[in-house]
Parts: C-alpha cells; structure tokens; sequence
C-alpha cells in the first residue's frame, strides 16, 4: 500500500503478475444480499436455491444450517433486534440499513473478541475508508442522516453517534462493491476493505469477479512487479463525459488514466460522437454527425449531409415516450407487450442513433433477453449476434462481459444445431473468461464442458460425412 497525491491510498504489485493470476482475494467485511419480491437470498452464500426463512426473526434467509452456521455469532444479535421491530419498519429495510447495523455489530464482536481481528478483517481497515463527506451534496447528507437515524433505532445503544453513522454510509457509497454471480447478475452488496484500496481507471489492467461472497481481483494484462493495481468502478462502454461525470458523481475525483486523458481530443470527439450521437441521413454511411454552427443542424462529418435538428428532436421525442412505455412493460412483467415496444423503439433508434451507439445496443440487449426468456433462439441469435461489433468496440479484449456476450451467442448457436459457430463462440467466450474467471468455478467447468461437446459433435459429424 503506498499513497499519491490527488489519489490517496494505492495497492501496488509487488512480484509480476501474469493474465488470469489471481493477485488478490478477501472475504466481505460485511456483506447483504439485495432484496428482492421475487427472490430471497442465502444471508452468507448468497445462493437462492431451497432457501427457508429464519424462523424467528422472518427476515434473513439461509439455504441450511452450513450457511446458518457460519453467519450465527452476527445473526444471533441481529435476530433479536429484527424480532424486536415493528412489520412497518421491517418492510422498509433496505439493504444498505441492514449492511450498516451488520457493520456495527460485527465491529462489537471483535471489539469483544467473540470474533477474531485479523490483519483482513478488523474495523481500523473500514475506518481508513474514505468518506468524502464534505462533498457529499444537501439532499444526500439529508438522506444519510435519516438512515443513519433508523440505524440508530435498530441498535438502540447509548453511546452511538449519528455524525458517524451517517459518515459511515458515505465510506459505503464510495466503497462498498456489488457482489454478482459469474454471468454478473447483481446479487448483494459487500465491504471488502482492502480491495477499497485499489484505484479505478477506465483502462484497468485487473478485473474484480466473485465467488459466493468471496471476492478475486484477477490481472488481465501483465502487470510488472511495483505497479499499481487499478480495476474500473464504473461501466467503462460510455463517452470520456459519461465516464467523468458518473466517477464524479459517485466516487469524486476526475479519472486521468489514458483514455480520460484524450478528453477533447479529435479521436475522443470521434467516439462518443459514434457512441451517444446520431446517424447519418444516408443509411449506407456511418460516418459520425457533429453539431452544424452554419446550418443549426447536424452535419456528417464523413459524406457532408446535414440532418434538420427538427426531424432529429421529433424522432428523439418519439423513442422517449416508447422507452419509457416499454420499460413499464417490462417491469410489470408483460413479456410480449414489451416485446412488441421495444422492437418499436430499435426501430427509432435505427433510424435515429449511430449503428454503433450505446443506446440501440442495450436496447437489442434487452431485446436479447426478452427473446430468450421466451425461448425464441433464432431471434435472439440475431439479437445477440448484431451486439457483438459493437461490444468489440466497446469493450477490450479482455473484458467479462464481452466473453459473457461471445458465450450467450455461443449457447444460442449450440442449442440451434450450428456446431461450427457455436464452437467459434464458446472460443471466444472461453479465451477472455479463463483470464477474467479463472478456470475452476463450476460456470468455467460447465462452459469448458459445452465447448468441448461442441467440439466432439463437430469431430463426429465429420467422421460421418467421411464414412
Ligand atoms: C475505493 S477508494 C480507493 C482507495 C482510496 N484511494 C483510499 O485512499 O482509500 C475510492 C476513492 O479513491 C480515489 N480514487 C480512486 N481512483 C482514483 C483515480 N484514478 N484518480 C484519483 N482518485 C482516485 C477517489 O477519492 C475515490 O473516491
């Protein structure tokens, strides 16, 4: 651990660091899983399979008495303060409340010593957190005040101190990580604190992945003994802007790691111009448009044409409205009315967007998962198969949710009978999430299995050709 100006703390490597090592892994300080309506969690593994719920506090899930177990010194005090609420208040607790008062309980019991301080595990690491708390905004002091409150109400001890339970929820806002499965599926949230102290760069040269609860950082790169570790804290596919003001807003600082660094320049203005602009009235060229001092419009930068602002802010009306149709239709659950709407807002967003925005692409993503929840392969092949160029755009090499992509398109193939493709997919699939997952969580070993399959079909569809 070393300090830099206007960073603070850094990690830095101390032998080399091959891709796909693991150069760091750490259980969760504390750690919740997301509430759900439809789906309860294991409090300790995070699993949602043959969970039953605690029977005395009917709050906190566990799927057997492993789990149970392990989490019972902290869910034994928690359990009677739950017991002890009122349904009202039970029904309002979120995951970041019940994460704060884990935190002060476990923080007890290795005051204690019913739990064992380690060099990982012991409150001086979260107390070294950064909070940021003099320029967390008015409004969001005012909400952390009323957690911090409820908090308060929860634990009932004499001595607590509001001030720094309200600190305490701005250390997790800049902190804390969301723990997802291996296909990045939110699960929870977890406080790691020594990985708090890596960097973010939005060219890192590490990936953080989970296990359970359990935490990895992974080198995706070689990484030279005496670097700094750096991992992104934010969805990396978005414009220089988008980047900067999301790590802004969230984690406070402004990013200068390479591609932040072309901020302005003529390549950067190109990108997000392609990434969150629009397209050309000429449907065969993909040139970028920039804004037209002269005509008011948007002109193409590759061909000249000019697109009216008019006819570009009544179609982006249009693609508003059914956006926010189709997402209400989406969330109440109505799988063909939102089938039937976002297909009608990718049709405006074809008309309307660069063919390799953002925007169109995580409509088609959405598009992908309607179509697969309803079992129609072939369409969401196509759905899947129209996002890759631009998640290779997007996204480097070695990204998890490229391979992730590679693989849903590999699946798709597979289940469709195109055993060359799909073999080409899980490849792919398999040649980014070996360096991003390791090889040995049951996900690898069932992708490795697949691939694999695909192969010996392969060899025996030619053996038969032959014969
Ligand atoms: C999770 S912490 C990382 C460790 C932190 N540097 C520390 O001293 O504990 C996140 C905070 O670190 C700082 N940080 C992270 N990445 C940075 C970067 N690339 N440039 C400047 N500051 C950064 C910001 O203050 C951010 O809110």
């Amino acid at each position: 651990v070393s300090t830099i100006p206007d960073k603070g703390r850094c990690l830095f490597t101390t032998r080399d660091f091959s891709p796909g090592e693991v150069i760091l892994s750490e259980e969760p300080y504390v750690s919740v899983p997301n509430k759900s309506p439809v789906e309860s969690r294991c409090d300790w593994c995070f699993t949602s399979s043959n969970v039953k719920r605690c029977s005395s506090c009917h709050v906190v899930w566990y799927c057997g008495s492993t789990c149970q177990k392990f989490d019972w010194k902290l869910h034994r005090l928690e359990c009677q303060l739950l017991s002890q609420l009122e349904q009202n208040r039970i029904r309002s607790l979120t995951p970041s409340i019940r994460l704060m008062v884990k935190l002060y309980l476990w923080r007890k019991l290795q005051d204690e010593k019913v739990i064992p301080s380690t060099v990982m595990d012991n409150y001086s690491l979260v107390k070294n957190l950064v909070s940021h708390i003099s320029e967390v905004g008015e409004t969001q002091m005012v909400l952390y005040a009323q957690m911090a409150n409820l908090v308060n109400i929860i634990l009932q001890w004499p001595d607590l101190n509001i001030k720094e339970i309200a600190e305490n929820f701005s250390k997790l806002a800049c902190n804390a990580h969301t723990i997802c499965d291996s296909e990045l599926v939110p699960l929870g949230t977890g406080l790691y604190p020594v990985i708090s102290i890596i960097n973010h760069s939005c060219y890192p040269n590490s990936v953080l992945v989970f296990h359970g609860r359990r935490a990895t950082v992974r080198a995706i790169q070689q990484i030279p003994k005496g670097s700094e570790i750096l991992i992104s804290y934010i969805e990396t596919a978005g414009s220089t802007m988008t980047r900067q003001k999301a790590l802004k807003e969230q984690y406070f600082f402004t990013c200068s790691c390479p591609r932040c660094m072309k901020l302005g320049q003529n390549d950067d203005i190109k990108e997000s111009a392609v990434l969150e602009g629009y397209r050309c009235k000429n449907h065969t060229c993909d040139g970028f448009l920039l804004r037209d001092p002269e005509s008011k419009g948007f002109k193409c930068q590759h061909c000249g044409l000019v697109r009216d602002i008019e006819e570009i802010l009544k179609i982006a009306g249009e693609e508003k409205t059914m956006s926010e149709k189709a997402s209400i239709a989406l969330s109440s659950g109505h799988s063909d009315g939102a089938l039937d709407m976002y297909l009608r807002v990718e049709k405006l967003q074809v008309k309307l967007c660069h063919p390799s925005s953002i925007k169109l692409m995580r409509t088609r993503e959405t598009l992908l998962k309607i179509l697969m929840e309803m079992q129609d392969w072939k369409k969401a092949l196509t759905y899947c198969t129209l996002t890759i160029p631009v998640y290779e755009r997007v996204y480097p090499n070695i990204h998890p949710l490229r391979g992730l992509q590679y693989y849903t398109c590999g699946k798709l193939n597979w289940l469709l009978g195109y055993t060359k493709e799909a073999i080409k997919s899980l490849t792919q699939a398999v040649d980014v999430l070996r360096i991003t997952h390791g090889t040995t969580s049951p996900f690898m070993k069932d992708l490795l299995g697949k691939l694999e399959e695909a192969r010996a079909e392969a060899s025996y569809k030619r053996s038969s050709d032959l014969v």
